[in-house]
């Protein structure tokens, strides 16, 4: 980090008063002391690498160059690695650091986030070893390769067709139809030398489901595609223009039998195909990269609250009292309102990812010992985090963005990218109504448990308390609020069920019970969320081991988190729980004393997500504050400011005035 002395005066003032050891919040956020200086450690030695820093930004390249820009650093980025690996006999600690070289999405990040962990959790230990050594050591490079331009959220309609052929023990793999071209998969457009497929399986003509296959796409020495495969990129986005989607079809292309992952389900040689113990085990990869996505989440809000938290010390306007300077824009209550509440929910996000990955880690060790009790409860529950979550992220970003004024609409700020970046996790890994949905069959089979008088999976486990506890009165505590969001769940989830019902007892079959109770559907995993949201983070500060320095301004945190959701959803606490008119005053109240507690300690509490300079790599949030300087050296490096006088002036302007002068 740079150095105090060449910092904005504002922000030296704020550092100034935190009230607690901002060291001690990183070590916590980031696990241990070890774990930061393991962290940052890696993370000068990626930035010490000259050929890592961009010439101008990337904004003043064409596509193309984008991503060959891309492509050049993520080798590089690879080779750093690779030689910490070496040298430390360990993959380097977690970190973000690609942020700081890639800027967008590295053309890597399907290889590395799912082409390699579907090996590793569909393949057969002679599969993973055939193929993990190689794509490990980018031997050969890949993605994973499901969405079609037809069908993204209902795979069970992929088109994509893979027929068994055992006189050769082939698969062959066709897309009959414009629709069942592939479409999406990060790297195939230009990258990727190979891919995981997820393809309906055919055997003599009877259809087995969709499984994935490995299928070399790329020749390894010229990069040209194979015979039968037509494969290209799909153009600019919102975002992830570095990642490089591309699209991808196939016209009787040969895989041989060995090419099928299948460690879940199997086809023996002569065509028998043998079913997996669950078939939703293919689909495993998603489950696992939707619990990573919560933990993006809180990267991307601290992300833009630190750019905007900094940004709103360093800014002057108007007055508060007319008698005092221009006031910082951080002491309106409007802005801490905007920006406080992405402080907490990072934290949160954060708290619910290590709670998530738990989960996740029993489960997959179950798993592997055949018992699978408890998959559909860790797939209900990545659903509905992943959808919450990255919608909210979304918001807070942009949020954010407003709250820089016009800088935010900057690229330099970095706001804009940051968003069409985290918007687009509501989308990918699976479309939120539709992960939203997946949970609610969850609940709604909960729920008919709940009925009978069943025991329930812990996350659900509320719905039997809060049916008998309806009658209690409301709580102004923290506990109390995390027990009221449990109600407002309960009362949707058998708001929503007695739809169905309803629905049913006019003669409506099941589905279209369903299809008309969506919405409240989608409300009750929403509400499901939010209370698992709130009492994991509240347990989390409860439990933690900070000191009491730290530790109450982790409460308050925590505390703004159910707050802020309290009084947003004041209408359905409203409905739902015992919560009165006068309860929401007082917590209106509470709310903004968390906001004028918080106040003091914002700048020390955005320095405690501890994102260097070149990761937030914004004009608006560097530690140093030298906001103004940096947007004019910014914006100095445009290509129009390379020459005085631009061509256009001679060709255009020039010729237009002469003629409006006749
Ligand atoms: C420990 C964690 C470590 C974290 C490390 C993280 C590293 C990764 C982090 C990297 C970050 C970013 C990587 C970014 C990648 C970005 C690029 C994006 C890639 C993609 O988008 S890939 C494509 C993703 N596509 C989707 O997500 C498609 C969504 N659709 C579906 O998943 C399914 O179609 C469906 C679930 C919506 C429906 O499936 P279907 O077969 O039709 O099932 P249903 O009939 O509805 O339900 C049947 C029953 O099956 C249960 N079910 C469904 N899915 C699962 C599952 N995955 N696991 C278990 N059970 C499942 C369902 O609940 C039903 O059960 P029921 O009958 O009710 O009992
Ligand atoms: C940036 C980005 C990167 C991606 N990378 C990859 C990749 O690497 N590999 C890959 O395979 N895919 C990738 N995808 C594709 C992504 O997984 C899909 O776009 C996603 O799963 C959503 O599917 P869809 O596009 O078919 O949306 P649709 O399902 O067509 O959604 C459109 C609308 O229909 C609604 N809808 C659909 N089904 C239902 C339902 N059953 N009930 C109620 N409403 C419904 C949705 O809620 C939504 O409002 C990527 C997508 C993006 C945006």
């Amino acid at each position: 980090m740079s150095t105090e002395t060449k910092c904005n005066p504002d922000l030296v003032r704020e550092r100034a008063k935190c009230t607690f050891d901002v060291n001690e919040l990183i070590n916590l956020f980031y696990g241990s002391e070890k774990a930061t200086k393991e962290r940052r450690h890696f993370e000068d030695a990626v930035l010490a690498v000259k050929e890592l820093k961009d010439a101008i930004p990337e904004e003043y390249l064409s596509h193309k160059e984008r991503y060959e820009n891309g492509v050049r650093k993520a080798t590089i980025l690879r080779d750093v690695y690779r030689d910490y690996k070496a040298k430390h006999n360990r993959d380097p600690p977690p970190n973000q650091i690609t942020k700081a070289v890639i800027k967008d999405i590295s053309p890597f990040l399907l290889h590395n986030g799912m082409f390699v962990p579907t090996i590793a959790g569909q393949g057969t230990p002679e599969q993973q070893a055939e193929w993990l050594p190689k794509a490990e050591s980018m031997q050969i490079i890949g993605t994973y390769a499901q969405t079609e331009l037809g069908h993204g959220s209902f795979i069970r309609g992929l088109e994509t067709i893979a027929t068994y052929d055992p006189k050769t023990e082939e698969f062959v793999l066709n897309n009959p139809t414009l629709t069942s071209f592939k479409w999406w998969p990060g790297g195939l457009g230009s990258t990727v030398n190979h891919c995981v497929v997820v393809a309906q399986l055919y055997i003599n003509g009877k259809s087995h489901g969709i499984h994935p296959f490995i299928a070399q796409i790329r020749d390894l020495d010229t990069h040209k595609p194979l015979p039968g495969v037509k494969v290209g990129e799909i153009g600019p986005k919102m975002g992830f223009q570095t990642a490089n989607n591309g699209f991808l079809g196939f016209d009787n292309f040969r895989i041989p039998r060995k090419n099928m992952l299948m460690k879940n389900a199997q086809v023996l040689k002569d065509g028998t195909f043998v079913k997996g113990i669950n078939e939703k085990l293919t689909y495993g990869t998603m489950v696992m990269v939707r619990v990573g996505i919560v933990g993006d989440c809180s990267f991307y809000a601290a992300l833009a609250a630190t750019i905007a938290v900094r940004y709103s010390a360093v800014r002057h306007q108007s007055h508060i009292k007319a008698s005092e300077p221009e006031a910082q824009i951080l002491d309106y209550l409007t802005q801490q309102h905007k920006l406080f509440i992405a402080v907490a929910s990072s934290h949160v996000y954060r708290n619910a990812y290590l709670w998530m990955e738990k989960m996740y880690t029993n489960v997959m060790k179950e798993l592997s010992q055949d018992k699978q009790d408890n998959l559909p409860e860790l797939h209900a529950t990545a659903c509905c985090l992943k959808a919450v979550c990255s919608r909210d992220a979304g918001s807070l970003v942009e949020e954010c963005r407003l709250a820089c004024g016009g800088h935010g609409y900057m690229a330099s700020s970095n706001l804009p990218l940051t968003y069409g970046v985290t918007i687009a996790a509501v989308t990918y890994e699976g479309e939120r109504t539709v992960l939203l949905l997946q949970t609610a069959r969850y609940l709604m089979k909960a729920w008919m448990a709940a009925l009978k008088g069943k025991v329930l999976s812990p996350s659900v486990s509320y719905l039997l308390n809060s049916l008998k506890e309806s009658k209690k009165p409301w709580q102004n505590t923290p506990e109390g609020i995390v027990k009221g969001f449990q109600h407002v769940s309960f009362g949707k989830v058998k708001a929503a069920y007695e739809t169905i019902q309803k629905y049913m007892k006019q003669g409506k079959d099941y589905e279209d019970a369903w299809n008309l109770a969506s919405v409240q559907l989608v409300k009750a995993s929403e509400a499901h969320s939010r209370a698992i949201l709130c009492e994991v983070s509240w347990e989390a500060v409860c439990s933690s081991s900070a000191s009491p320095n730290l530790s109450r301004v982790l409460q308050q945190l925590a505390q703004l988190y159910l707050t802020y959701w309290t009084l947003e959803t004041s209408g359905d606490l409203l409905l739902y729980s015992n919560i009165t008119k006068d309860d929401l005053i007082i917590l209106r109240d509470k709310y903004e004393e968390l906001l004028v507690a918080i106040r003091p300690n914002a700048v020390g509490l955005v320095d405690g997500f501890d994102l260097r300079d070149e990761i937030l790599n914004s004009t608006l949030g560097s530690y140093d504050g030298r906001v103004y300087e940096r947007l004019m050296e910014e914006a100095l490096k445009s290509p129009l400011n390379q020459e005085t006088v631009n061509s256009s002036f001679h060709k255009y302007l020039k010729p237009m005035m002469e003629k409006a002068k006749l």
